[in-house]
């Protein structure tokens, strides 16, 4: 006997690195839910991030942009969703400083047309919530000390985290405004299979396999705290059925890593696993111009989730790193996918 449909989840960018995990958890945990995916294909959206779930019954695949309008009016008429996990983003931070409009476009506007999407097609007593997947860089820069709280105010830098921040913004306004009922997650930076390799770790893996240099930032004393991929997902789950709606939730990894300390690590890592003799990646290593703007620290005070939700990483990062890299080892083709 089939089971009940309980919710009906509109998830946008579940192709991408971290939609990919969200959905994956949700489509094998929840039979009972019908997840739909809509994701537009950008150069890092990628359907093989699927391929093990993409047969299942509860699952099904929309090609579209959350900026068109129209599309929006007829999934919500066609499937009646109910539930919304907003993931889709433009997201890195170096293309957001050549090409600030694109991440106006998606972050800002397409999250406003899923929020008009929602106000349009919502009764204010049914059971709903609109679930928005943002980043701790909306925060800005912290210094050697500190961490960010849920009420630390938002002070963002690069195009990207400008956007992000507009995009929460918005959330937060529609709940106040229309009694939108939303959740929003700030999460520290990912790392695991299925990261497109224009980010630091899975590019920094492909350049050593390839035997090219390894650019590193500035004098590389940047810190970023690091989650395996699999315990946001874990956390966005937990924030979506036990978050309390109007509420935001830090999401961090307490894993604070210099990036030149990082990059060290995963050189001696990559040198073990390749059978080269250890420094010969780090010999990659070349310093090179700064970023613009570049955050000098970012670390996520996860308390309120961990008291409120029992959430915590279960991972730890040299489980997750040898993962990742294992990972990345056996689908050498992954990092051949071009970026245009
Ligand atoms: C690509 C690259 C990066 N870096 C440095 C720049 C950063 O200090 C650090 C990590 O850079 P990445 O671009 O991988 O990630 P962030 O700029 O920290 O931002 C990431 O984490 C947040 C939470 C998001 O929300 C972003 O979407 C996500 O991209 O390594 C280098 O030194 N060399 C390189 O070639």
């Amino acid at each position: 006997m089939k089971q009940k449909v309980h919710k009906t989840i509109l998830l946008t960018g579940g192709a991408g690195f971290i939609g990919s995990h969200v959905v994956r958890l949700f489509v094998t945990k929840y039979a009972n839910y019908k997840i739909i995916n809509l994701d537009a294909l950008t150069y890092a959206g990628n359907l093989e991030n699927l391929s093990d779930v993409a047969q299942q019954e509860n699952y099904s695949f929309i090609h579209g942009d959350i900026t068109d309008a129209a599309l929006l009016d007829s999934i919500f008429q066609e499937h009646q969703i109910t539930h919304v996990i907003h993931l889709a983003a433009e997201s890195h931070v170096d293309r957001s400083i050549n090409d600030p409009l694109q991440f106006v476009k998606t972050n800002v506007i397409g999250t406003v047309q899923l929020l008009e999407a929602c106000r349009k097609y919502w009764a204010s007593d049914g059971d709903h919530l609109f679930y928005h997947v943002s980043t701790d860089e909306v925060y800005g820069s912290l210094g050697q000390t500190g961490l960010f709280t849920e009420s630390t105010a938002y002070d963002p830098n690069s195009p990207y985290s400008a956007s992000k921040a507009s995009s929460d913004h918005f959330v937060r306004a529609y709940g106040e405004t229309y009694g939108m009922p939303y959740i929003i997650s700030n999460c520290s930076n990912n790392y695991g299979p299925h990261h497109f390799p224009e980010k630091l770790i899975p590019l920094f893996i492909k350049n050593i396999l390839e035997e090219q240099p390894l650019p590193v930032y500035g004098d590389g004393n940047y810190t970023r705290d690091w989650l395996y991929v699999v315990d946001h997902a874990k956390a966005i789950d937990l924030a979506f059925h036990e978050g309390i709606p109007g509420e935001t939730y830090n999401i961090g990894g307490h894993n604070e890593w210099r990036n030149i300390d990082l990059v060290h690590l995963l050189c001696d890592l990559m040198d073990d696993k390749l059978d080269r003799p250890i420094g010969s990646s780090r010999a990659l290593i070349s310093f090179v111009k700064d970023r613009p703007g570049h955050d000098l620290r970012y670390a996520i005070d996860a308390t309120k989730i961990g008291n409120d939700l029992g959430w915590k990483p279960s991972v730890t990062f040299e489980e997750g790193l040898n993962k990742t890299l294992d990972w990345y080892l056996s689908h050498p083709s992954y990092l051949k996918t071009p970026a245009s």
